[in-house]
């Protein structure tokens, strides 16, 4: 008798998160995993060592995980389930490239395109995705996610967002296990905006810190940050409850409070003096909040949304602000009731 193969799932980018998540895939064996490298040198570096050094140094890759790069198209050709695991920078090129599949097609990116200029407005995923490849399946999956934890196989929560139920379920069925929940929502503009906020947010925590403002601070931040993060959801047609869920509330305290967050350590360091050029180049990886700040707060405006913690992060990463004007700017707003 034979069996058929397990269906295959493509991870697009070897960087922290896609290589955790494909370690997770591949561990878990619903799927067969194969991870493609934008570099063909990183690409065999991984596959020699069995561990993505430059990005997620010390967590070995399970056996059955392929690593692959060069040409995409053999492989996606085969894939069952593609997962795009790039910054929010380049995920208009990738959708562009994958739109004639039928296969479903997830982003991890969380943040806001950049917009390509001044009287245009920068797009989240499920945006672009709709402007440029409309017949696509697509979805996102997001939620609060360390990659050191996931690939460590740490308990996680992950929340799969979709429009449509098939593709909610390829990624539940890909990557739901033990150590890994995944929750459904189709929700999709909450989940993005949740996930691209937040990382706005964890630039004004990891400020306040460094600045030893206190925890009280930090509290309010965080709490009067999800009050803005939700006013911005349900202007752009998201649900209230969905910001209580793992992408809102859930991501926003992660990346808020814990030193793993790239956000957060660029805070930190503006708060030390470091210039925003320093600390981004100190990082080794994308944070997300610095490229969404902008649009985030140009989106808002278009809608009449008052956004004033993430137009205190705008101000000073260009540099219009002190990190003591932003917080005395915050704190000397006028009373208001509190809510949304
Ligand atoms: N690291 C985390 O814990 C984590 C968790 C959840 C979500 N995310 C989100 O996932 C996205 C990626 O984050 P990361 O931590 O993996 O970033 P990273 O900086 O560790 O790696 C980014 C990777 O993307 C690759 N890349 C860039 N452009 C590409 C392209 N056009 N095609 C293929 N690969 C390309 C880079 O070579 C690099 O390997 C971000 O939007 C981030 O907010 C990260
Ligand atoms: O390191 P950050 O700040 O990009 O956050 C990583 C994840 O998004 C946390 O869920």
């Amino acid at each position: 008798m034979t069996h058929a193969a397990p269906p295959r799932t493509v991870v697009l980018g070897a960087g922290a998160w896609g290589t955790a998540l494909a370690i997770a895939g591949a561990r878990l064996g619903a799927t067969r995993v194969s991870l493609w490298a934008r570099d063909p040198a990183q690409a065999i570096a991984i596959d020699r060592q069995r561990e993505n050094q430059r990005y997620l140094p010390g967590l070995a890759l399970p056996e059955g995980l392929c690593v692959a790069s060069g040409e995409a198209a053999p492989l996606l050709a085969e894939a069952d389930l593609v997962i795009v695991a790039t910054p929010m920078a380049a995920l208009r090129g990738w959708l562009q490239e994958l739109r004639g599949l039928a296969v479903p097609v997830a982003w991890l990116c969380k943040g806001f395109e950049r917009a390509a200029s001044a009287d245009q407005a920068g797009l989240l995923g499920h945006e672009i995705a709709a402007a440029v490849a409309p017949d696509l399946p697509t979805g996102v999956l997001s939620g609060p996610s360390f990659a050191q934890e996931v690939a460590r196989g740490q308990p996680t929560a992950l929340v799969a967002a979709s429009a449509r139920a098939d593709v909610r379920e390829a990624l539940v069925n890909a990557f739901h296990g033990p150590t890994l929940r995944i929750y459904a929502n189709d929700d999709v503009a909450g989940v993005e905006v949740g996930g691209a906020v937040k990382n706005v947010l964890a630039i004004a925590t990891g400020l306040c810190d460094g600045l030893n403002l206190g925890l009280n601070a930090r509290a309010a931040l965080i709490t009067r940050g999800l009050a803005e993060m939700t006013r911005l959801g349900l202007a752009l047609g998201a649900r209230a409850e969905t910001f209580m869920g793992l992408s809102g509330l859930g991501d926003l305290v992660l990346t808020a409070t814990g030193d793993l967050s790239r956000n957060r350590q660029v805070g930190r360091l503006l708060a030390k003096g470091q210039t925003l050029e320093q600390a981004v180049a100190s990082l080794g990886h994308v944070a997300e909040g610095v490229y969404s700040a902008r649009t985030v707060s140009q989106r808002a405006q278009r809608l009449g949304v008052d956004m004033p913690i993430t137009d205190a992060v705008v101000a000073l990463l260009e540099g219009r602000l002190r990190p003591d004007e932003a917080v005395a700017a915050l704190m000397g707003r006028d009373p208001k009731a509190e809510g949304l």
